[in-house]
């Protein structure tokens, strides 16, 4: 198995090019169910979540064509065509290995009037139920069924009549799956609650492009109006703010200098103030966002949230960075049970973090020690090499299938910027 090789100490400068989200082209693929017309998606990140999620449509009889497929360039051209759907189940060999998986219920049952889809298991962040989405789904209309592993959902009279809810929890994934399901409802449907993500808002946008009627967007109430058929669309994915809060904290934990090229500080606030509390200099502009740092990091205390407050998905990575800022840090994770899997292995390189319950303890370190490590997850595995990136001596990062989940040829960019990284194979 591959394992990612670094040789911390060098201090980052110069551009990273920020790629298409992962988790707004997960929820913009599946459009794709909604039409029997062609949709185009721009700037999708060549990642192994992309690649599974087109091998989901395939499983559909959606034909995709790729284009502009050069090696050089980051990102593809992708064009779908679901001009008749040949199946509507999600077999759970494929769901198992994505959570996104999931939905296709919602543009499945909109366009199908069925879908049957595997339920997904638990994962190493937290036990993450799909109770919403099904709640959702009933409140629009659908009749769900559980068995042997399967959610299997019809609407009674061929399509959906739509209908009105009240997340209980805020729920990305479930306020998708809605949007996708309401928008060929034959009434009007509200959601209250609904998510807020910049990534929401890059569907809504979609949706509408393809002929939808939403109002509300990018507010926690979201008013659907049905309407009888979509059609095609060209559409760019939002720029990854993920991936560039990611690239940020291992600009600053290196005392660098680096422009986050194509990434939109609007849409990462929450972030780019955490990292200013921490005392990294950021300046942002209409095409991208300068991070630099003295190499004088503050202690913070920061707290996840819904957005806009700070992503869940930033957790990990910022607290490589405070294991080396001066003086204590509290860190609460409010999203996920069980997402400070990263812990253990921080503290292997030297950090000093102490864990109890949705509580992080993160006392600054002076140093930390290049040592073998692996995580369970994607993020986590991010704040090890972040943490790699300034530790004295060699990093080995193993289990590299994670990264390759969200992050479009990692160690490309970094060594871009300095960095010396690299991938091997492990004989
Ligand atoms: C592909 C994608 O976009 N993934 C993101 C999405 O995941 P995802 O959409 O799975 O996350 P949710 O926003 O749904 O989860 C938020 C919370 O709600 C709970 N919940 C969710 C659904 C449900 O039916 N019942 C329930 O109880 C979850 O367990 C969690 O505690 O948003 C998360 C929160 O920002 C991010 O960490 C993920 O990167
Ligand atoms: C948790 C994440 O993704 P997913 O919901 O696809 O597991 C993530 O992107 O950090």
């Amino acid at each position: 198995m591959d394992k990612i090789i670094i040789r911390g100490g060098n201090r980052l400068s110069g551009t990273i090019p920020i790629s298409g989200a992962k988790n707004a082209a997960l929820t913009l693929i599946p459009c794709a169910l909604l039409t029997e017309e062609p949709l185009t998606l721009r700037n999708l990140p060549r990642l192994a979540d992309i690649d599974g999620f087109q091998h989901l449509m395939t499983q559909f009889g959606v034909s995709t064509s790729i284009q502009g497929n050069r090696p050089e360039d980051f990102g593809r051209v992708v064009t779908y065509e679901a001009t008749r759907l040949t199946s509507t189940v999600a077999p759970y060999d494929l769901v198992r290995k994505m959570r996104a998986s999931i939905l296709v219920l919602g543009p499945m049952l909109a366009r199908a009037g069925e879908a049957t889809v595997s339920l997904p298991g638990g994962c190493a962040i937290g036990n993450r139920p799909i109770d919403l989405h099904l709640k959702v789904m009933e409140a629009l209309g659908a009749q769900i069924e559980l068995a042997q592993g399967y959610v299997r959902a019809h609407a009674p009279d061929g399509g959906l009549p739509g209908g009105d809810f009240d997340f209980p929890v805020v729920s990305v994934g479930a306020t998708e799956n809605a949007l996708m399901a309401a928008v060929l409802a034959a009434g009007t449907s509200r959601l209250t609650n609904a998510a807020r993500e910049p990534e929401i808002v890059d569907l809504c946008n979609l949706l509408v492009a393809m002929g939808a009627e939403i109002e509300g967007i990018g507010n926690s109430e979201l008013i659907i109006h049905g309407v009888k058929r979509l059609h095609g669309a060209t559409y760019r994915v939002m720029a990854d703010r993920i991936e560039a809060g990611s690239y940020a904290c291992a600009a600053a934990i290196t005392g660098g200098d680096v422009r986050l090229e194509g990434a939109k500080g609007d849409e990462m606030a929450a972030t780019l103030h955490a990292l200013r509390n921490i005392g990294v200099t950021v300046e942002s502009d209409a095409r991208g966002i300068n991070i630099s740092s003295d190499g004088k990091l503050k202690a913070a205390n920061l707290s996840t949230a819904p957005y806009p407050g700070l992503a869940t998905d930033m957790q990990a990575q910022l607290m490589a960075l405070l294991c080396r800022a001066e003086g204590t840090s509290v860190l609460n994770e409010t999203i996920f049970e069980n997402r400070y899997m990263h812990v253990p292995e921080l503290n292997r390189m030297g950090a000093n973090i102490e864990t109890s319950g949705r509580t992080a303890i993160v006392h600054g370190v002076e140093k930390m020690t290049g040592a073998e490590v692996m995580a369970t997850d994607l993020r986590a595995s991010m704040s090890l090499v972040i943490a790699g990136l300034a530790a004295e001596g060699t990093t080995e990062v193993r289990r590299l299938y994670h990264l390759d989940r969200g992050y479009e040829r990692l160690e490309e960019k970094l060594a871009l910027v300095g960095a010396d990284i690299e991938r091997v194979g492990d004989d």
